[in-house]
């Protein structure tokens, strides 16, 4: 590694995520190439919550890539007038299209005109879609792979219910599940609150998220967001679902119908980057055991010029004894590579647990097992490998959220004033502070912090809120306080 997290963190960031052979640069700006050792990760991720969802009756769709935005029905599409960030395709071959058609940046404006078709009694509803697909943003502020791309893979989920309640319960328990995702698999630790009126989803009634946060570089970001759209999108889709049970529409004519309410919800591969920043050390990636492609690498450690076969066919023996056991081991038996070499490399990889056999322990009947989170080092009995190993298996997922819950509480700092707020923010610390809950305020404090690092904004108001003594006034405008909020620069 040329670069130290400590020292230069977005050049060690980049040189992790290439050398782990996590991603591979694209030569479109902002693209990148999602590597095998990312893949696997994300499928790792997405057989967790794809189980999960299903649970919850979310049925898979896959809606078209292209979204045709009728400039006619403007008012209906929400791209927030033709957002800047939204693609076009404007001709085929060397044929000008008649009408540009956007590569989708989400997919509310492809599905929810084929919602309205479906949903015509509360006998369809809850209806329930899902999709696992890449959407296109072409932002041009400064790419960071994995966390601001111009492609990005996610699932975003778009739930349709008879009453707000039901849409006020799934955006908790979908928030639930990507603070799991984060917490239980990724080892990072998240906190679950509520998007100011200038965060959250321009078209939707609230947004809940999780909010993550990088120590080295003091910046918090969205981990994964849940929103009630309340009836908003409903209004503009004209998705109405005719509700024998409402005993008001007894009286009225028959076709007094009334508005769906639904929720819309996304992760994406961003989470992946975040798990780097937050583990990877100085000699590369540090993966929680339950995200890693492989727990376990194997690599045989022969003497010069003995015979490798009863080494090899021992570490083999040890590879599947892991593998039927449930864990993710592999071997390395590259004769082209030395030891030092294979050791650095599935360091570089992240390999949480690597196991080096030479004879000597191969007659003691013992497995010297490394860790690559703290490089401590154990001889197991090979009688009890498999319960050892998935023991410091445990062992390292815990300790890696433990370790990084302390660094992100360690900077959580607690403000009343405006001036204990910039102070804070320039020590690079996640913010606690009162605050009035006023957008104009909030827009305030984004123009009084601007500058070359970006300004200051709301994360989020942690649904776990601190004690809030009447008489507490806002750090920024002095008026009474309505709630505590996390604020900070953001990715
Ligand atoms: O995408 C969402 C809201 C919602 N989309 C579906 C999944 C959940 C949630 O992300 C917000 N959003 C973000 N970015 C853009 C748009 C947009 O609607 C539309 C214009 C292009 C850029
Ligand atoms: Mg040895």
């Amino acid at each position: 590694m040329a670069f130290k997290k400590d020292d230069n963190f977005g050049e060690w960031y980049s040189e992790v995520v290439v050398n782990s052979e996590i991603i591979e640069y694209h030569d479109i700006s902002g693209c990148y190439i999602l590597r095998p050792w990312a893949m696997e990760i994300w499928e790792l991720l997405k057989e967790f919550f794809d189980a999960e969802i299903k649970k919850l009756k979310l049925k898979s769709y896959y809606f078209p890539l292209f979204v045709t935005v009728n400039v006619v029905q403007k008012k209906k599409d929400h791209f927030e007038d033709f957002a800047p960030e939204v693609a076009w395709v404007t001709k085929t071959g060397n044929s000008e299209l008649e009408a540009p058609i956007a590569i989708r940046p989400t997919s509310e404006t492809a599905m929810y005109p084929y919602f309205a078709k479906w949903i015509r009694s509360h006998r369809n509803l809850p209806l329930r879609c899902n999709q696992w697909c890449s959407v296109v943003r072409w932002e041009c502020s400064n790419p960071i792979p994995l966390i601001r791309s111009r492609e990005f893979l996610w699932q975003e989920g778009h739930t349709v219910f008879a009453t707000k309640e039901e849409s006020d319960e799934e955006v908790l328990r979908i928030l639930e599940l990507y603070r799991r995702i984060y917490e239980e698999f990724l080892a990072v630790p998240v906190s679950k609150g509520r998007k100011s009126e200038m965060e959250k989803f321009a078209g939707g009634l609230y947004t809940a998220s999780v909010e993550a946060f990088i120590p080295n570089t003091g910046r918090g970001i969205q981990a994964a967001t849940s929103n009630c759209l309340g009836q908003n999108f409903a209004k503009k889709f004209e998705i109405f679902f005719e509700d024998e049970n409402d005993p008001a529409q007894k009286k009225k004519e028959k076709n007094k119908r009334s508005l769906v309410c639904q929720n819309s919800w996304a992760y994406t591969t961003r989470s992946i980057g975040v798990m780097v920043m937050t583990h990877g050390d100085d000699k590369g990636l540090v993966l929680p055991p339950r995200v890693a492609p492989i727990q376990v690498i194997v690599i045989p450690d022969p003497l010069e010029d003995a015979d490798t076969t009863a080494i090899n066919e021992a570490c083999e023996t040890i590879v599947c004894t892991l593998n039927q056991a449930g864990i993710r081991a592999d071997l390395d038996t590259r004769e082209n590579y030395s030891l030092e070499w294979k050791y650095s490399h599935w360091e570089m990889k992240g390999v949480p647990l690597r196991i080096e056999i030479d004879l000597k322990d191969l007659a003691n009947k013992q497995v010297p097992v490394v860790r690559r989170d703290n490089g401590a080092k154990v001889d197991i009995l090979s009688t009890d490998l498999v319960e050892h190993v998935k023991v410091l298996l445990d062992g390292i997922q815990d300790s890696l959220f433990q370790t990084a819950k302390q660094k992100r509480d360690a900077c959580i700092e607690v403000v009343y004033t405006w001036d204990e707020f910039t102070a804070a923010l320039n020590d690079k610390k996640l913010i606690l502070a009162p605050w009035c809950d006023e957008e104009e305020v909030e827009k305030d404090v984004r123009a009084r912090t601007e500058g070359n690092l970006g300004s200051a904004k709301t994360l989020c108001a942690p649904f776990d809120q601190p004690d809030l003594p009447e008489g507490t006034v806002c750090f920024a405008s002095g008026k009474p306080a309505k709630t505590w909020s996390f604020w900070g620069r953001s990715y």
